[in-house]
Formats: C-alpha cells, structure tokens, sequence
C-alpha cells in the first residue's frame, strides 16, 4: 500500500451520510464537554400562571432552536420507573438469541417495533456494525389515561414468558406519555402560538418507546468512533424525544459549529431532543440535531428513548409564526402517517 493510501486509510472520516439524506461535517472525531446543553427547570410548565409557563417556553425556545437539546430537570416523574424499566430491560436482553428473534422488528413491516438485533445496523456505514441492540414498543390506548378513541390497535409485539415486561415497560411510558403531552403545550408556546395549537395532533399520538443495550467498547479492537459506534449518528425522525440514560455516559451530539459535545448523565434529568417532524413543521427554526452513542465507560450501557410524534392522520403542515412571504415553507405538505412509514422504512432498512 503507498504512504499516501495508508494516510487517507488512516485519516479521520469527516462527513457523514445521514438516514434522512442529510449530509453533515464536523471538525474531530473527539467529543468534548463544552456545557452548550442546558439544564431547564421544567416545573414551571405545572403552574397555573401563565408567565411561569412562558417562562419555561422562553428558555425552551432558545435551546430548541440553537442546539436543539436540553435536559429537563424537575419533570415530576418518580425514578422508580426508571429503575424498574432498566431491569427489566436487564431481563429482556440476557434472554438467548432465538427467544429474542422471536419478536425480531423484521416480523411487523412498515413498524418500528419489536427486537432490533445486536450489530444488527450500521447507520453510517462504519468498519463494523453497531454495537447496540434495541426492544421498541408502541403507543397503546389500553394505557394512556388520556385516551379519547381505543379503536386503533397497537402495533407492538411482545415476548412470551416474560410476566411483568409489558406492563412494567407501560408504566414508565404512560408517565411519560402525560409529561409529553405537556411538554407538547410547552413547545407551542416556545413557538409563540397559542398554547393549544397541537393538541388536536397529540390526541392519538405516535408515541413509541425502547430500551436500548450497549456493551461496553472499550479495550475491544473497534474502539474508533470510525470503526464502530454504539448507535451511529442520526437524528431521531418524530417531533421530539426523552431519553432516560444509566449512569455510564456515551451520548454525543453534534453542534452547529462541528463539535461532537458530551451530553453526560445529569441525575434526574430527561434529555430533551428535537426531532426531524418538529425542524420540518418548525421550517428548521426549531433544529433537529445529530447525535450518537458511544459507550466507553468500561460497562454495559442501558438507556430509554421515548420518541412523540402527532397522530398518522393529521397533515403536517407548517406552524404558522415560522413561515412568512420572505421565509415561505421548505418542506412538500405530507401526512404525518406518510412521513412514519417513509423514516421508520429507513431506519429498520439502514437506508440513505
Ligand atoms: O442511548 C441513547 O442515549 C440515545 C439513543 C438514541 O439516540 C436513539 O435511540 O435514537
Ligand atoms: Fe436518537
């Protein structure tokens, strides 16, 4: 091999092909802690008075729209749900191979649902496959308290043999599912429309969840972010999402100006991330940001994204303070169900 192959072979891959056709740069392949993230006191967003719920809004709308992550502190959920997912995510994941491929993901087309395989994707064509493997349910009105039609079933698969999994897993997405909801009023002010514009798209929302397992990568041969990732970079493709994370750190995200930022654990919090539907329906004013996982913390890695999206039969049309004569739409109008296939198909395919 000539000096120069060896240099390219060796030089660091700075562009990434991302699953929404996207494609994006960064300076390093290093993450750094810059404190660019936020910590936002949510408990504001339960008060009576408005001007503290604007006041949360206020803060809300500067994270989403300059880096589009925050972590949300005081959001009033117990951290015994937490706990009691991450158990049973334990549980689920120490199960053999051919119990787990029993709801393998591939058995429910078009769904975003079931067992997605260990080095089972490569979301930016590394050396090697990503080291994750994923359990992904979704919304049930069997468990949503705030439920106003129970005729459209649910689309998740669900292991036998394992009692208590299911409903164990539902009682942290039902709290999760009613902090959304909220937060849901939060973005539209953060948007300054009135507070209920999306409710009519959140009645019967996309709402699905997963537990995630990452062994650990380090000391292995793969260390490199080039060779291999936990989950590759990618942005998630509802409107927003809350990821519950362990204690082991490893998510990254990418900032504007190119750096891969550490967003470490912070106790108690949720992190907050804007999604591709919302930087669409926001005509990119709110921004959906490119993340990954990595996880070098010598031990297993468990965290639980929940992903909130608007009902499949209501049209994503623009949100109107984004858009204006000189700054018309970006984005072809679709309906929001179009849109889930055509990303959920994307990602369960590894396609770009
Ligand atoms: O594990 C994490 O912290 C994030 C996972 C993630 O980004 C995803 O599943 O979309
Ligand atoms: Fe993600």
């Amino acid at each position: 091999m000539s000096t120069t192959a060896t240099i390219e072979a060796d030089a660091p891959q700075l562009t990434l092909k991302l699953q929404n056709g996207q494609i994006v740069s960064y300076k390093s392949n290093l993450a750094r802690d810059t404190g660019e993230i936020p910590i936002i006191d949510i408990k504001g967003i339960f008060s009576d008075d408005i001007k503290d719920r604007q006041a949360v809004a206020e803060q809300v709308r500067e994270a989403a729209s300059r880096i589009g992550f925050f972590y949300a502190v005081n959001h009033g959920i117990d951290a015994r749900y937490k706990e009691d997912t991450f158990d049973q995510a334990r549980r689920f994941f120490s199960l053999s191979m051919e119990e787990k491929m029993k709801v393998w993901t591939g058995l429910v087309p078009n769904e975003y649902v079931g067992y997605h395989p260990l080095e089972g994707y490569n979301r930016n064509h590394r050396k090697y496959n990503d080291l994750s493997e994923a359990f992904n349910w979704a919304y049930d009105a069997q468990f949503d308290p705030g439920a106003v039609a129970k005729d459209r079933p649910s689309t998740s698969i669900w292991p036998e043999n394992l009692p208590e999994f299911k409903e164990t897993l539902y009682a942290y997405h039902t709290q999760l599912l009613t902090l959304a909801r909220k937060m849901t009023r939060m973005f539209a002010l953060a948007l300054h429309m009135p507070e209920d514009y999306f409710d009519e798209y959140v009645k019967r929302p996309e709402a699905g969840m997963r537990i995630l397992h990452y062994p650990e990568q380090e000391g292995s041969a793969k260390q490199s972010p080039n060779d291999q990732n936990g989950i590759g970079a990618h942005t998630d493709f509802e409107c927003f999402t809350m990821v519950t994370q362990d204690d082991c750190g490893g998510l990254e995200v990418l900032s504007k100006s190119g750096e891969w930022v550490r967003a470490p654990p912070v106790p108690g919090a949720l992190v907050v991330n804007i999604a591709d539907c919302f930087m669409r329906q926001t005509n990119d004013f709110f921004v959906s940001t490119v993340h990954r996982v990595i996880n070098k913390s010598g031990k297993e890695r468990y965290s639980c994204p929940f992903f909130f999206g608007f009902d499949r039969e209501m049209l994503l049309e623009p949100v109107p303070s984004c858009i204006s004569a000189e700054n018309p739409m970006n984005y072809p109008v679709m309906s929001s169900g179009e849109y889930y296939t055509w990303r959920a198909n994307r990602a369960k395919n590894s396609e770009y």
